[in-house]
């Protein structure tokens, strides 16, 4: 769990790692049930992690929530001296699936926090369209039921003096 601060708005994230490795795919998959947000995460040295993406993007897409928000990250940044894969690479990847990208580095906290944000941000957006969506259902259906409401009452102030005139 961890909270951050998002346009003035404290918002709390519950964060799984989930594992690369084949052999724990079973249980990996039943984390995307549950996520409104996925980091699609290659090591830029290394190409044989960066030719992976394109299936984790194929298990995202068949195991995770529509509508669910992904963020391709390209980890190591400060290995440069390794790098395998070049900034541009992992742009055209990320254009390509219509994502944002960042280059981070959990060594040196490069972009980080900045990664973090802007993932709860998209989070945030799919969910108050949402948000605005049942407002405005919840708004018009109060709206129609004040309009019944008035027009089944039988009569109003002026008329029921009148009875008891009679
Ligand atoms: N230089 C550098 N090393 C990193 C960085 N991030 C992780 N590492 C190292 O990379 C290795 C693997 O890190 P993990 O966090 O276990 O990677 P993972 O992708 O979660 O691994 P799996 O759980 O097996 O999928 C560790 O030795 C980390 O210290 C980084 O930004 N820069």
């Amino acid at each position: 769990m961890k909270t951050i601060e998002v346009d003035g708005i404290k918002v709390r994230i519950q964060i799984w790692d989930t594992a690369g490795q084949e052999r724990y795919q079973t249980i990996t998959k039943q984390y995307y049930r549950r996520a409104q947000g996925i980091f699609l995460v290659y090591d830029i040295s290394s190409e044989r992690s960066y030719q992976h993406i394109m299936k984790w993007v194929s298990d995202v897409d068949e195991y995770a929530p529509e509508g669910v928000q992904k963020i391709l990250i390209g980890n190591k940044a400060d290995e440069e001296q390794k790098r395998q894969v070049g900034t541009e690479q992992g742009q055209q990847l990320a254009k390509e699936y219509g994502m944002d990208f960042y280059e981070t580095s959990a060594c040196t906290n490069l972009n980080i926090k900045e990664s973090f944000t802007r993932l709860t941000e998209l989070v945030l957006q799919a969910h108050r369209k949402e948000l605005d969506g049942l407002r405005t259902r919840a708004s018009n259906e109060l709206a129609l039921a004040e309009l019944e409401e008035d027009e089944s009452k039988p009569e109003g102030p002026a008329n029921s003096s009148k009875t008891c005139w009679c």
